[in-house]
């Protein structure tokens, strides 16, 4: 393969008449523009042949294809490549070139059949699969629509409803799934894949099979105005839950469009919209975390020195309550035998107990059967003492937030675990280096820094001390990865990089609140914005124990920027510590549905009177754009300190640390993203006059200064950080 192309196609005419056209990109089998155009000449050479009768499409290495290659989308994005006419590939080649050929095709799928490569197999007169393979059309969570006349012949295939679903859900079908839907038509061993689909094939030609042009079949559509109302339905959940994104109704639109003036049209419109999204900002957000996201596990200094992970076979954890039962939870379920220690008989049945209840939901949802709820449960052992831990690959602790508690748990460690033996600790804001201070063994210490519930939360944050081996965080990027999580790699300080973006936004809330402007409204507009929910609606959920606990680490470490307000702890006072006691800055019913409380406002005006703070009648009327600027640009200040002390050393680890821990909206790209979309220029200049009427909360940091006054991209590389990684 050239070097300068990306794939190609291979084709081999064999004596019976079948040329078999192999997709060759790996690690995927990607649809570039090169494998596109190679397959196009293949098709042009097969169908111009006499000894070809029939066509086999299959993908090397037991992966049919994942797909359009995506970074063919950030090219078309920043104009590095050039785009093809609309309606090229999926009009001229897929349609006119290989559904309409004189000669029938059969995909053979392994593996995956992803988006573009579902497509593809769609025009083909029959698809034969391996009992193990995903089907789908997920470009919908990339931000672009089915381009390759998915959105035309999903639906004649399986149906509008099922069609609808797969691509609103970018939820992928098994093969079985796919067979009893009319997707698929034959379930075959790996093995018997090719020959399969070469003897369907051959017999597509005798005319033994039929010979289907999926584009052309309407026995699965429903009649017009039942469509018309399926349509509506759906395009009214999708306004409901992606109201700030377009190309789902787009793609409904171009969906409409085959139904009700024919697929020819219906491709025209999928060719014409499919263009048009490519260039949307929330596109170029999800392409964006598409690849920050494969992108964490990429350490420099690290994961490139060709270090092999080691085997865990045994994990301890050390404290049953919330986040220990949650990480318990975690590892069993994918396959970890677990020993969990605690203080005493009560508390460690109340531990066992809440790892039973994670798994009993999946019971009760149906996710899990009987049988698998006691084979993961008997992989879980309680432990009142440090005897079972002599033969542990790995400890993770996680008692409350106290650090001569945790300090004295690292000296016990020291004395009874392997010598080789990883130790974790699920602090949430303590320094590590302080955790370890007592233990000669430096190297081994390591953040593991989960997120609650940590069974269902997707982030691990793996924070690396100026000691900590590379080996190490090469066995946890492993242990990370077959537990399902997403790690991002990031330097030792007070909060890491998670929590230190987290609390400058809770706090620009309480300090906005103080000023006078309406916590409900803030909620509202940051709930507008895209996160799951505002700050005061998660304050109490986190609780305000949490709240206080990580607000002090703060108050301690960065006084200088830290915002003092009384309204938690005033409320605390009352014995109202969030949705756990129903009553926070909302009041909870039986179905914890949160309803706005009128006693608020006593606690603010308190805190006022306490803080001294007046209001101010600007901050009174703060419009949406405005809630949002106060909120988020002192989320991208201190993000931009994390960068700039190499705590992260990408920016696109910052992005996905906000999506996946903070709850950021992921068609915003991320923090760093969202503040380039913003402009470092303007942002610099909102928190500089902010501070010199607000103070040093708003100040922003020489890294923003420096940035802000050029203009200059945030989520550049920074060159000279004192990179702690
Ligand atoms: C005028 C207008 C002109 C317009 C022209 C363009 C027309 C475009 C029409 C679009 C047609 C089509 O409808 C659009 C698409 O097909 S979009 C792609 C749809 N496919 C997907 O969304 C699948 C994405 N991938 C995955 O979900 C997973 O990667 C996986 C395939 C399930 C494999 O998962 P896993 O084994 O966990 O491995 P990784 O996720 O880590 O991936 C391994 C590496 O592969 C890279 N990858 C994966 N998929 C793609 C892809 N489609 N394109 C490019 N690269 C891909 C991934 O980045 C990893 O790479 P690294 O190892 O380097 O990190
Ligand atoms: N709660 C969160 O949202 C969250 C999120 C991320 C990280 N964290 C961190 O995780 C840690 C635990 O938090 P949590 O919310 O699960 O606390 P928790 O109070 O729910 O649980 C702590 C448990 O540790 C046990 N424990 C105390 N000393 C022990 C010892 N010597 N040996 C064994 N067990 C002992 C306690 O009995 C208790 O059950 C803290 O460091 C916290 O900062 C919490």
């Amino acid at each position: 393969m050239d070097s300068r192309t990306k794939g190609k196609t291979v084709m081999e005419v064999g004596g019976d008449g079948v040329a078999v056209i192999t997709l060759i990109n790996p690690p995927v089998n990607s649809l570039s523009f090169d494998v596109l155009y190679n397959l196009k000449s293949n098709y042009e050479e097969a169908l111009s042949r006499n000894d070809v009768k029939a066509i086999v499409i299959t993908g090397a290495k037991g992966k049919f294809s994942g797909g359009f290659d995506i970074s063919g989308f950030s090219e078309i994005q920043k104009g590095t490549m050039k785009e093809p006419k609309v309606g090229f590939i999926s009009i001229d080649i897929i349609t006119d070139l290989l559904e309409a050929a004189r000669k029938p095709s059969v995909a053979a799928i392994d593996g995956l059949a992803l988006g573009g490569g579902l497509e593809l197999s769609m025009a083909c007169h029959a698809r034969i699969s391996t009992p193990g393979a995903q089907l789908g059309l997920p470009e919908l969570q990339l931000g672009v629509i089915p381009g390759f006349g998915g959105t035309q012949r999903l639906p004649r295939l399986v149906g509008l409803t099922k069609a609808l679903e797969m691509i609103l859900t970018s939820k992928p079908v098994r093969a079985e799934e796919g067979h009893s839907l009319g997707l698929i038509d034959a379930v075959v061993p790996s093995a018997e894949l090719l020959t399969t689909a070469r003897r369907w094939a051959l017999d597509i030609v005798e005319r033994r099979k039929p010979w289907i042009t999926s584009l052309l079949k309407t026995d699965k559509l429903p009649p017009l105005g039942e469509a018309r109302e399926i349509l509506k339905f759906a395009r009214g959940q999708t306004r409901k839950q992606a109201p700030n994104m377009k190309h789902p109704l787009m793609c409904l639109d171009a969906l409409e469009m085959g139904i009700v003036s024919g697929p020819r049209v219906g491709l025209e419109k999928e060719a014409e919209v499919g263009s048009q999204v490519i260039s949307l900002d929330t596109t170029k957000g999800l392409i964006h975390v598409f690849f920050s996201q494969r992108g964490t596990v990429k350490v420099p200094g690290v994961t490139d020195r060709g270090l092999m992970p080691r085997k865990i076979k045994k994990v301890a954890i050390i404290g049953g309550g919330l986040m220990g039962s949650g990480i318990a939870t975690a590892l069993i379920l994918s396959n970890y035998p677990v020993i969990l220690k605690e203080v005493n008989e009560k508390f460690l049945e109340a531990g066992i107990g809440r790892v039973k209840a994670n798994l009993q939901s999946r019971v009760r949802k149906g996710s899990m059967s009987k049988e698998k709820f006691e084979k993961t449960m008997s992989l879980l052992k309680g432990s009142l003492d440090y005897e079972s831990f002599r033969d542990v690959d790995m400890v993770i602790e996680a008692v409350i937030e106290n650090i001569s508690l945790k300090q004295q748990i690292f000296a016990d460690l020291e004395k009874y675990c392997p010598q080789h033996c990883i130790l974790a600790s699920n602090t949430s804001t303590i320094d590590l280096n302080k955790i370890g201070e007592r233990t000669k063994s430096q190297d081994r210490i390591v953040g593991a820094h989960f997120f609650s519930p940590a069974h269902v939360m997707p982030l691990l944050e793996i924070v690396r001390t100026n000691h900590t081996s590379a080996q190490v965080i090469v066995d946890l990027l492993d242990v990370g990865k077959k537990i399902k999580k997403t790690p991002v790699v990031v330097g030792n300080c007070t909060g890491f990089a998670v929590n230190r973006m987290f609390f400058p936004y809770t706090q620009a809330a309480m300090f906005l609140v103080e000023r006078g402007a309406d916590p409900y409204l803030i909620d509202s507009a940051v709930s507008k914005f895209g996160m799951p929910m505002g700050p005061f609606r998660l304050c109490d959920l986190v609780g305000f124990g949490v709240a206080i606990a990580t607000a002090t680490q703060f108050i301690e470490n960065f006084p200088e920027r830290t915002y003092k307000s009384m309204i938690i702890p005033l409320m605390q006072e009352d014995k109202r510590a969030g949705e756990a006691t129903r009553k926070g800055f909302y009041l909870y019913d039986d179905k914890r549905k949160a309803k706005p409380d009128p006693e608020l406002k006593k606690y603010i005006e308190k805190a006022r009177s306490i803080s001294g703070a007046n209001v101010d009648p600007k901050l009174v009327k703060l419009s949406e754009k405005e809630i949002i600027e106060m909120t988020f640009f002192p989320v991208v200040n201190e993000a931009c300190r994390v960068f700039a002390e190499g705590i992260a050393v990408k920016a696109a680890d910052l992005d996905i640390a906000a999506i996946m821990g903070m709850g950021f909206p992921p068609y915003r790209g991320g923090i760093m993203f969202w503040a380039d979309s913003i402009g470092s220029k303007y942002i610099y200049s909102r928190l500089d006059e902010w501070s010199k009427t607000y103070g040093d909360f708003f100040k922003p940091c020489a890294f923003l200064a420096e940035r802000g006054s050029k203009g200059a991209p945030l989520s550049a590389p920074v060159e000279q950080a004192r990179s702690r990684l």
